[in-house]
């Protein structure tokens, strides 16, 4: 079998960042280098001008996701000094014969990206007898985020296609070595190369994984568990990120200092501190749960002190987080175990029973549904809808992924401003 191929895909908005980031992929054995489509749209043909000039030793993809004008932009990214041009495989063929025609006269080779191909073997078959020289087995980012698996993809096309097999989307160093056994010839690696801290140390790990593939039996992790193990990897901060800003209860703080709690919702309504829903709902939780209590925001009454939180602690219950008071704060400080309430108030209410559990309640100014996921730190508790959980759990780990690349060029001695480019994405009026 030939060395794979490891194309290292530069998904940026910042050509100098790029080149650095690039460069340091190449010191950690990348051969091809691709210009992702964002760093395209940025930064325009010059991006692929500049990294062939920097990389001369090194193929430069040009990822143009091409759909129409098949010939020029071709022409564009060939001339510019991409080796290889990317195309949609999707893209009319009219557009395909046009996109080869160019690639000839111009000599460079053209992949098809299957990016959202409904019949991606037939498609495969067609794009080879049009001319394609490699097929890219590829799941988009988005897509990856709702749990489709560019492997599977790839999966599905081995022993159907002649063409060279590339594969891109979401791959580390564990799924790159799977690819090539599973026939890929390229492998793409974007975030898990680009947003590392040490980018030449990912970037490393890749290679040696792809130059020795093997298939490793997998553990099944139930879809809650992963998105637990994600959500227990990420801050709030990471979370409200990811969800367009959105999700963040106002006004409501950690009681129990550095702590963070993290699990799906059982909610309480209760009125005037009543404490008897709340407490009931203890036994009504499982493992893992986080009680969201409602007490209409009222602070002048706790419906929640030590001996609820002694009891939630010994179920196992993974947090509380009340739209109103708690009591008895030194005493569930001790015990280290995580109470968010927007106040503190000595005295609680009387167990009448009045109220609901697991209803629709409205906590600290966000809708809470049960089984909604709770992420609750220092900072802050942010509600995540059910519906959604996996998809944020993802995009938050992407958030933190991000963060860790710019926290290690801000220790270098860039500031947030530099590496962000704030002033050239300022909105525009
Ligand atoms: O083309 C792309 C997105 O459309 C990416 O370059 C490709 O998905 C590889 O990046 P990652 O490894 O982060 O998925």
């Amino acid at each position: 079998m030939a060395t794979p191929t490891l194309q290292v895909a530069l998904d940026l908005l910042e050509l100098d960042r790029a080149v650095e980031i690039a460069g340091e992929a190449v010191r950690g054995g990348a051969d091809w280098i691709e210009v992702g489509t964002p760093l395209i749209k940025s930064e325009g043909m010059q991006a692929v001008r500049v990294l062939r000039e920097r990389f001369p030793g090194h193929e430069i993809v040009a990822d143009m996701k091409i759909a129409d004008t098949g010939a020029i932009e071709v022409e564009m990214a060939a001339k510019s000094g991409a080796g290889i041009v990317c195309i949609l495989a999707d893209a009319d063929d009219t557009v395909i014969v046009e996109a080869v025609r160019s690639a000839r006269k111009y000599g460079v080779r053209l992949m098809a990206d299957l990016i959202n191909v409904a019949d991606p073997v037939s498609r495969s078959r067609e794009l080879a007898a049009l001319g394609v020289d490699y097929i890219n087995a590829h799941v988009g980012i988005d897509q990856q985020m709702i749990g489709r698996s560019s492997l599977d993809l790839l999966r599905r096309l081995a022993g159907e296609v002649g063409t060279p097999v590339a594969v891109a989307g979401g791959l580390d160093a564990e799924t790159a070595s799977e690819a090539v056994a599973a026939g890929a010839s390229v492998v793409i690696v974007g975030g898990n190369i680009v947003k590392a801290a040490d980018v030449t140390g990912a970037a490393r790990r890749v290679r040696e994984a792809i130059d020795r593939p093997e298939i490793r039996p997998r553990e099944e992790e139930s879809r809650d568990a992963v998105i637990r193990r994600l959500f227990e990897g990420v801050s709030a901060p990471n979370v409200t990120d990811a969800m367009h800003r959105k999700g963040a209860m106002a006004g409501i703080v950690s009681l129990s200092g550095r702590v963070r709690a993290v699990g799906p919702a059982v909610t309480v309504r209760t009125v005037a501190g009543d404490w008897a829903k709340p407490v009931e709902a203890i036994d009504v939780a499982g493992p893992g749960d986080v009680l969201v209590i409602s007490n209409d925001g009222r602070t002048d009454v706790a419906p929640w002190g030590e001996l609820a939180t002694h009891s939630a602690k010994n179920r196992g219950v993974s947090g509380i987080v009340i739209d109103g008071a708690a009591r008895d704060v030194d005493d569930i400080r001790a015990m280290g175990f995580p109470v968010f309430a927007t106040a503190t108030v000595p005295n609680a209410g009387d167990p009448k029973g009045l109220g609901e559990i697991n209803t629709e309640i409205t906590c600290c100014g966000q809708e809470v549904r049960p089984g909604d996921w709770i992420v609750a730190d220092e900072s802050g508790v942010v509600v995540v809808p059910r519906e959604r959980a996996y998809e944020v759990a993802r995009r938050a780990m992407e958030v933190r992924k991000t963060e860790e690349r710019i926290r290690e060029e801000i220790r270098r001695g860039k500031t947030l401003s530099e590496v962000s480019e704030l002033l050239k994405w300022e909105r525009r009026h």
